[in-house]
């Protein structure tokens, strides 16, 4: 398997060259140049199987001759034998026709896991084969930025720099990070929202010069790699549902449109998905996008979900490739121009074509609040205020034929996120024994402006002491 730029002017790479490489040197990112099938035979061979034989199907053709589908099989075994449920991402049910797919058992607790636990092993492979170093630079709204470090602490070919919206991740996402002592692990606290931090990191890439020199890597799913380990679970919770004999739609709680785009190059593959659910909380630009065709950044808006708190989503240019026909011209001076005027114009054709799969809603407070309420009362489940967003917009629609399964993805753990939980529904969730200790132990982190220059400073210090 091939990659290509979704602005068509960098190179095509091969698996194992897109996994260290991040952001495509033209500014764009990596996508497959062409859909593997899953057949209806193989989904239906798929009921019975393993989360890791699951994986190895679904992977195999995007990995290519990367690695022999004995050493995915090998490396998937251990990715997923590090989370503490026998199915990895067991589905739970709520009621006649909504289901959870528990996507948080692994180490960090969040689905993060499940993508970055491999990525740590490929990232240790690859980097083996070309004796090579590599420094990975990310962003996190908090999740993404746990379980990167916890999948790369104390590999000596890399070196994380994490970056975070200084008080705008929770306590435990926070702890999760900055007490980790690993000496290639470095957390910067930045005085700025989330889109700030991304931006900063795709800038770091755009220097060509400060690129190079740092062998810079990526671990956020700008990464082709994250959004391909993702797609597994919506194999494995379909063909547990009936499928490819029954269509299955997913509720996918939103911000960077990463997992929800994993839903969709599942749809791609063959899955028979009838609907995906964009649930976004007030930070709604994608729900306004896919609704109205407005693709606008606004103000971010500091929520209870704060790992959502996003405005400009990333692989929502991937879709957007899609959408322009896969012209990566056309793309690009689309991007560019999203990029000054902050707005990007999504023609009624499109957004038709979108509607086929995508249907969106926006959750504020008090409906997600609601919705915890509902599935503790009336379920026994407590969930966090990101699944929330998800199972409320799964509750809430009506575009979904009422024999289809809703399957809402359950994207973290409710420990992570005690405080909310416990103001909505009177219960404060326990934190699992994994991450007891965390309040024990000492926090290490710097503080930095919001400002390329500081942060690129930072980098090369501490990367000459390395
Ligand atoms: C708990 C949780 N739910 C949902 C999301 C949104 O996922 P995505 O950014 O892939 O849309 C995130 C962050 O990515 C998250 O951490
Ligand atoms: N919600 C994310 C934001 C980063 O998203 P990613 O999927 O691109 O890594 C987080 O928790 O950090």
């Amino acid at each position: 398997m091939r990659y290509i730029s979704t602005r068509g002017r960098a190179p095509a790479l091969s698996f194992e060259e897109v996994t260290l490489a991040g952001l495509a040197s033209d500014g764009g990112l990596y996508v497959p140049e062409s859909w593997p099938q899953l057949s209806v035979e193989t989904l239906r061979s798929l009921r019975t199987a393993s989360y890791v034989e699951t994986a190895v199907a679904v992977m195999a053709p995007f990995v290519g001759d990367a690695l022999s589908e004995d050493e995915l099989r090998d490396l998937c075994a251990e990715a997923y034998g590090r989370f503490d449920h026998a199915g990895v991402t067991p589905l739970v049910q709520l009621d006649h026709r909504h289901w959870l797919l528990e996507l948080f058992h692994g180490p960090t607790l969040a689905f993060k896991d499940v993508a970055l636990q491999l990525l740590g092993l490929l990232f240790e492979r690859f980097l083996s084969r070309r004796d090579m170093h590599v420094t990975i630079v990310g962003a996190t709204s908090g999740d993404t930025g746990s379980a990167a470090i916890d999948a790369v602490a104390g590999r000596e070919k890399i070196d994380i720099f994490m970056l975070h919206p200084q008080g705008r991740v929770s306590d435990v996402q926070r702890r999760q990070m900055t007490t980790v002592m690993a000496p290639n692990v470095h957390n910067i606290a930045i005085d700025g929202s989330f889109d700030d931090a991304q931006a900063l990191v795709k800038a770091m890439f755009n220097d060509r010069a400060f690129a190079g020199r740092h062998n810079l890597s990526a671990v956020n799913s700008i990464n082709w790699a994250r959004l391909m380990a993702q797609v597994v679970y919506y194999v494995y919770a379909a063909v547990r549902l009936g499928a490819p004999d029954r269509q299955v739609a997913f509720s996918v709680p939103t911000g960077n449109f990463g997992d929800v785009f994993a839903g969709y190059v599942a749809s791609k593959m063959g899955l028979p998905v009838a609907r995906l659910l964009v649930a976004t909380n007030v930070n709604d630009i994608l729900h306004r996008a896919l609704s109205a065709g407005d693709y606008s950044v606004g103000t971010v808006t500091p929520t209870v979900a704060p790992s959502m708190d996003i405005q400009v989503s990333s692989n929502f240019e991937r879709l957007l490739f899609d959408l322009h026909g896969r012209d990566g011209a056309a793309l690009e001076a689309a991007m560019q121009s999203f990029e000054t005027a902050k707005t990007l114009a999504i023609t009624e054709a499109q957004r038709a074509q979108a509607a086929h799969l995508f249907s969106s809603a926006s959750i504020d407070e008090d409906a997600m609040a609601l919705v915890m309420r509902w599935a503790s009362a009336e379920a026994g489940q407590v969930i966090d205020p990101h699944t929330a967003i998800g199972l409320a917009a799964a509750r809430l629609s009506d575009e979904v034929p009422a024999e289809v399964p809703v399957v809402t993805l359950a994207t973290a753990h409710p420990a992570k996120f005690r405080d909310a939980v416990e103001r909505a529904t009177g219960i404060r969730p326990h934190l699992p024994t994994r991450v007891s200790g965390l309040f024990d132990r000492e926090e290490r982190f710097e503080t930095l402006p919001a400002d390329l220059k500081a942060i690129q400073a930072h980098i090369d210090a501490k990367s000459e002491k390395r």
